[in-house]
């Protein structure tokens, strides 16, 4: 049986623009481009999960709209990835690259000029049709 792995992931506002991040090599997906965050760990909800994966991966702390803003389901041939993901608002830092090759800040219109996780499609899709406004 394949592995369901929980994953959350964040849309960071700033500007009316979303933070795009681009995986690392020699992993998982590499090169493609994700909405930051991670495995759901055990013990953990998805809110403290997220906020977890972005002080650990680009320093940042954001305040976030408590409320799914999509569900995704995809079949990689690893397993099946479960994504969540919520609106958030970047509050402190600037991120920075630990793990991933390169972040840009884009308009949802602009979101489709990147290679994005197959999981993440439906969502990049929804995004451009939502009014993303400032908090
Ligand atoms: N973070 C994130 N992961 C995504 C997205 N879309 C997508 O298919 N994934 C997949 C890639 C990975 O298989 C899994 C998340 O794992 P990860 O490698 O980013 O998370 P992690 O840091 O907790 O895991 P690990 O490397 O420590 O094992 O979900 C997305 O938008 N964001």
């Amino acid at each position: 049986m394949k592995k369901e792995i929980d994953v959350v992931g964040a849309i960071i506002i700033k500007d009316k623009k979303i933070l795009c991040c681009q995986r690392g090599p020699g992993r998982a997906l590499a090169n493609l481009w994700e909405f930051p965050g991670g495995k759901i760990e055990e013990n953990e909800t998805k809110v403290q999960a997220l906020k977890r994966e972005l002080r650990e991966e680009l320093k940042i702390t954001v305040s976030m709209v408590e409320e799914t803003f999509d569900f995704t389901r995809y079949e990689y041939d690893f397993g099946f990835v479960n994504l969540t993901t919520f609106i958030c608002y970047l509050e402190s830092g600037e991120p920075q690259l630990t793990e991933h090759l390169q972040v840009k800040w884009l308009s949802p219109q602009e979101l489709d000029s990147l290679e994005w996780a197959p999981a993440d499609i439906p969502t990049v899709e929804k995004l451009k049709v939502t009014e993303i406004g400032e908090e």
